[in-house]
Parts: C-alpha cells; sequence; structure tokens
C-alpha cells in the first residue's frame, strides 16, 4: 500500500475538541446551543446516525433532543412538527434525518424549515447561497470531505475533479464546492458511458454511488486523491465503502477509508454548522 489515509474519525475527534471550547464561550454569551433531529420510522441505520449526532453533539456541550415519530405519521403533522420549531427561539438547529417514508415528500419537509435553522444546508436558498459563493450553511458531507482534502494541504485549484453520483445531499453540492474552490470538476453518473475514461483522468475522484468495492485500481490514475463517500453493509454485518480499498490505496496517492472517512466528518460538519446557527450567522 503506497497511499496515504485520511482518517475522518481522528479528524472529527480534533475538530470536536475545537468546537467544545468554542461551545463554552458561547454559553457564557448566554446562548445555548440547540440541535433539534426529528426521525422519523425505525429504519436502524438512520437511528443508529441520529445516536452519533446525540453522542458527538453531547461532547461538544450542544444540547440535543430528538422527535421521534412513527413511519405512518402525516405529512401534515410532520410539517407542524418543523413549524413550532421553526418559531422556537430555543431551537438553533433543525435536522430532518433521511430518507423519509414514501408518503412523505421529500422536497416538502426540506422546504418548511427555516434557512436560518436549516443546519443540514438542504434548504434551497441555502443551495442557492452555496452556488453564488456565498456564506451559508454547507451540507455537511460535501462540506466534510472539502475540510479532510485541506486538512492535508491536498491541492484543489486547478486540478481536475471527477465525482461518480449526482444525489441531491452529495454529488451535487460537493462538485459546486469544488468548483468554488477553482477545481474543474466532471461529473459522471449511472448513465455515464465508459466510466474509466473519465476516472482515469482524476486528481480527485469521489465516489458516491452505493455499490460496494466497484471501484478498483483500474478505474485511477496514479496518485490520484480517493474519497469514497459509500457505506454499504455486507451480508455477514460489515462496513465496506464503493472502492476496493487494498486495490485503490496501491495506486492512490491519498484515500479515505470506510468506515472511519467520511462518515464521521459528517457529522462534525453538523455540529459546526449548529454552532454557526446559535451565533445567528445567516
Ligand atoms: N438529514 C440527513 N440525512 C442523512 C444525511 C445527512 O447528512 N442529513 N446523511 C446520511 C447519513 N448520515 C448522517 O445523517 C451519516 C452516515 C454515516 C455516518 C458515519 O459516521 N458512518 C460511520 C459508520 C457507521 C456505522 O457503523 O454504520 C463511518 O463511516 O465510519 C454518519 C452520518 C443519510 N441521511
Amino acid at each position: 500500500m503506497s497511499a496515504q489515509i485520511i482518517n475522518g474519525k481522528d479528524l472529527a475527534q480534533e475538530l470536536r475538541l475545537e468546537m467544545k471550547e468554542e461551545v463554552v464561550k458561547l454559553k457564557d454569551t448566554g446562548v445555548n446551543p440547540n440541535l433539534t433531529v426529528i426521525l422519523v420510522g425505525d429504519n436502524p441505520a438512520s437511528r443508529s446516525y441520529v445516536k452519533g449526532k446525540e453522542k458527538a453533539s453531547a461532547q461538544v456541550g450542544i444540547q440535543s433532543e430528538v422527535i421521534e415519530l412513527s413511519s405512518s405519521v402525516t405529512e401534515e403533522k410532520l410539517l407542524e412538527i418543523i413549524h413550532k420549531l421553526n418559531e422556537d427561539p430555543s431551537v438553533h438547529g433543525i435536522l430532518v434525518q433521511l430518507p423519509l417514508p414514501d408518503h412523505i415528500h421529500e422536497q416538502h419537509i426540506i422546504e418548511a424549515i427555516s434557512p436560518t435553522k436549516d443546519v443540514d444546508g438542504f434548504h434551497p436558498i441555502n443551495i442557492g447561497r452555496m452556488m453564488t459563493g456565498q456564506d451559508t450553511f454547507l451540507p455537511c458531507t460535501p462540506f466534510g470531505i472539502i475540510t479532510m482534502l485541506k486538512s492535508k494541504s491536498i491541492p484543489i485549484a486547478g486540478k481536475h475533479v471527477v465525482i461518480i453520483g449526482r444525489s441531491n445531499i452529495v454529488g451535487k453540492p460537493v462538485g459546486q464546492l469544488l468548483l468554488n474552490e477553482n477545481a474543474t470538476v466532471t461529473h459522471c453518473h449511472s448513465r455515464t458511458s465508459n466510466l474509466k475514461e473519465y476516472t482515469t483522468k482524476a486528481d480527485i475522484l469521489i465516489v458516491a454511488i452505493g455499490k460496494p468495492n466497484i471501484i478498483d485500481k483500474e478505474y485511477l490514475k496514479a496518485n490520484a486523491v480517493v474519497i469514497d463517500v459509500g457505506i454499504n453493509r455486507l451480508d455477514n454485518g460489515s462496513l465496506t465503502g464503493d472502492v476496493d480499498f487494498d486495490s485503490a490505496a496501491s495506486k492512490a496517492s491519498y484515500i479515505t477509508p470506510v468506515p472511519k472517512g467520511v462518515g464521521p466528518m459528517t457529522i462534525a460538519m453538523l455540529l459546526h454548522n449548529t454552532i454557526k446557527a446559535a451565533k445567528g450567522l445567516t
């Protein structure tokens, strides 16, 4: 293996220590940061991510509340709860854990959250601000990826970044953030023909497909930086990314592991956004 590992778990821990001090200062000014998370249904992965958010919040001194709702809750009821939270001055950040049950229109829910409390950075107003390079809440996973690259002083400006995946929460916004950093960005997706033609030209390859181990060293340019956003649970219960780690690590210069890569950074950036919301910065 030649690649250096970018360990998101360790970096997230460092960031939490810095944020803990920031929260102490904020509390001295009388502001008690609060994150309210809404969990609908009993998807075990969602439940475990929400637990991770509660634990990380407690570590930095952010007060967190979880509102648990049955999978049969109506969209109307969920909207009513969000409207109440929007009006509650003690709540700084609101997050609805995704995915939602099929009968609830995800976009209606995202758009109901006040943009000033949208610590996920998913509201169209915040997405628009991000696109135009304004200060706003950045979507947590893309923000985490940029923070990981910067933590290793990996050059972004002028580099060719190839992203595989075009979801609203990862693929599209990470491309925009990298464009804001002056990278040249190519988006690939399930309908891209001859994927390798693109990926082998990438200085930085970001993989967010949701298929275990499908990207190996044959898809890489020598010394590429590989960011694996995939989290796939195998039948034996273990977690693996979208990238065949050992194969890719033999050719890459830097690589993120799964677990302990991008995932923990998603939660760290959520805490960052919550502190920003508590400071009233948007
Ligand atoms: N409202 C949101 N919903 C979802 C988001 C989001 O940012 N906002 N992202 C994902 C899930 N997610 C956070 O919510 C998330 C995923 C993974 C991790 C993480 O730390 N993963 C660990 C492994 C954990 C495990 O053992 O399962 C790792 O990669 O090391 C944190 C958060 C979808 N929904």
